[in-house]
């Protein structure tokens, strides 16, 4: 396929469309009754069970997907990553987040360097840094040890982090390590997001860490002057050297803003800011927390993905065969959205991480040579653990829209109780309904079976379950720091797969700059309306009256901050 070709404009595309017609013929009860099927459809690696059996898919359609996969070179474009070419085109970038986590030894090349020392130079040195102030050798300007870290950041510099720190919270070994410490996260402008995550804290015993690739995000900067602000109100301006440090590929911009640059940790441009959880980002803070040796665990559990995702087979291989049947499921069978249900609370931001790398990755309306694509990409990611979800969405997914589920169960829980006397312990209990949810989906209840069980003729249309609904279900034998890593890199890796078949760039994010740049002409209005009480001007009529009615009704609010900080 010629580098400017459309992915459907490709045989390989052609014969998937046309094989539609024939899986839709097909009940996913009926599949499901060839054993065979089945077990050519379940796979194994390092301690991962994925069982993709309830996919509305046979062999054939399989089959048909890795010829699609050989259409757009796809083992070529695994290599062109991990091989530090400039993939992200439209940043002239390469895309080396596997280079995170690579061990010592490892050689990964960008523009004909061996970037790995550098990483690892970064690790030596948040290793350093996080033992000091674990164990008190480095300490807040009254000499009290920083058991509190307040990590700012948004999107990428926030929710990967975020949701390794939630699940690590109850891991028998990480939590033993960070008792006694607390790691937070702010990263909404929203003053309330200041309000919350400084309530009981005092500046003397925490350490905030800045973390933003640009060192540019208005909402960070703004929170990095507040909490600046906060620390030095109270302890005065000097404080603020060991109060704060920061995490950027910017360091200049560090510096300018009074971080001494000894005490910030870099990552690279070729580190995507949805794809730095295992750069300084997420390893800093989390370190903080957890210590050095927990997160480097987690690194590699992401690096065994990472190999395997390189080298293992496409019918091995967990994260190109989840990429190839969620193009199945958006761009043949039809289905725009797509269910994260982890049935494991210490994986409740999961989803919401998720959602941004596969969101803001692969949503786009141009191929990588900026035609415009006849065809949807990306889907809508959402999720909540389970049984949550069942309490509250999961109705839709039953009887509603079909919506293809990813379950995510762990074998052994991070926190097993039993109650005395019961048979079925509490983690049975929630592993019950992650077993038994994708067969109600698939399965569902026909209107016989219910004549049969003598429900009133007026609620059998109510109580009818089409069933034939996909999902497929992955399997973890634990939850620890190593398990969380492969699990993000299975899913980091099945973004890119999907962005590889529609032959998009999976790693800008130019859709977020139009708001961005929007909210700086409203910022400019705010400041002109405030200070020398200019009319909103400019703006179409909807906007116009709504900003006149929030400036005229908050101006007494404003005049009376709750808490008013010092500009320093
Ligand atoms: O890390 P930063 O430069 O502060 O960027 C924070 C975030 O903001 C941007 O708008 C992008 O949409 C995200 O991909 C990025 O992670």
């Amino acid at each position: 396929m010629a580098s400017s070709a459309l992915i459907c404009d490709t045989q390989p595309w052609k014969n998937l469309k046309a094989h539609v017609e024939d899986i839709k013929k097909t009940h996913l009860r009926d599949l499901l009754s060839d054993t065979e099927r089945c077990k050519s459809m379940m796979i194994e690696f390092d301690g991962i069970v994925l069982d993709y059996s309830r996919q509305q898919a046979t062999v054939d359609t399989v089959d048909k997907l890795y010829n699609l996969a050989e259409a757009v070179h796809l083992k070529e474009k695994i290599h062109c990553m991990f091989n530090g070419e400039r993939i992200n085109s439209t940043e002239n970038r390469s895309v080396l987040h596997v280079a995170l986590r690579a061990a010592r030894n490892a050689v990964i090349n960008s523009d004909g360097k061996n970037v790995v020392p550098d990483v690892w130079n970064v690790l030596d040195k948040i290793k350093e840094f996080s033992e000091k102030v674990r164990n008190g050798s480095w300490v807040g300007a009254t000499g009290k040890p920083l058991t509190n870290v307040i990590a700012i950041g948004i999107g990428g510099s926030f929710l990967g982090p975020l949701f390794v720190h939630n699940a690590l919270q109850t891991d028998s070994e990480a939590s033993k390590y960070a008792e006694g410490r607390q790691l937070r996260f702010l990263a909404n402008v929203d003053p309330i997001d200041v309000a919350r995550n400084t309530a009981g804290l005092s500046p003397e015993t925490t350490l905030v860490v800045v973390v933003s690739k640009t060192f540019t995000t208005a909402e960070t900067m703004l929170n990095a002057c507040t909490l600046r602000a906060w620390i030095s109100k109270e302890l005065g301006p000097s404080a603020v050297a060991k109060h704060m440090v920061a995490v950027s590929t910017n360091l200049m911009l560090v510096e300018k803003f009074g971080i001494d640059p000894n005490n910030a940790f870099a990552f690279w441009d070729w580190v995507g800011g949805r794809y730095s959880v295992c750069s300084a980002v997420g390893v800093l803070p989390l370190s903080l927390q957890y210590g050095f040796s927990v997160v480097e665990k987690f690194l590699k559990g992401a690096s065994s993905i990472d190999q395997h995702f390189s080298s293992a087979s496409f019918e091995k291989n967990i994260p190109v065969l989840l990429g190839l049947l969620s193009v199945w499921n958006v761009s043949f069978l039809g289905y725009p959205a797509r269910a994260i249900l982890p049935y494991s609370q210490a994986l409740e931001k999961f989803a919401p991480h998720i959602q941004q790398v596969s969101m803001e990755s692969n949503g786009k309306g141009v191929s990588i040579d900026g035609v415009p694509l006849p065809f949807e990409t990306g889907e809508i990611d959402f999720g909540e653990p389970g049984t949550n979800g069942q309490h509250s969405f999961y109705q839709l997914i039953h009887q509603g829209r079909v919506i293809p589920c990813d379950f995510i169960g762990v074998v052994k829980s991070q926190q097993p109780v039993y109650l005395e006397g019961e048979v079925v312990n509490n983690h049975d209990e929630l592993m019950s309904n992650f077993f038994a949810q994708p067969d109600a989906l698939a399965y569902g209840k026909t209107a016989e079976q219910l004549q049969n069980e003598n429900v009133q003729q007026h609620l059998i249309p109510h109580k009818t379950f089409s069933g034939n609904r996909p999902s497929l279900s992955i399997l973890l034998s634990s939850l620890d720091a190593y398990k969380i890593g492969q699990l993000l890199a299975i899913y980091e890796h099945r973004v890119a797969v999907q962005g590889f078949i529609w032959g998009i760039n999976s790693f800008d994010q130019w859709g977020v700059e139009l708001g961005k740049s929007l909210a700086t002409q409203v910022r400019k209005q705010l400041n002109a309306s405030r200070t020398k009480g200019e009319p909103v001007e400019g703006f179409n009529f909807s906007t116009t009256t709504i900003l006149t009615r929030y400036l005229e009704e908050s101006s007494d609010v404003l005049a009376n901050p709750q808490t008013l900080l010092p500009r320093i």
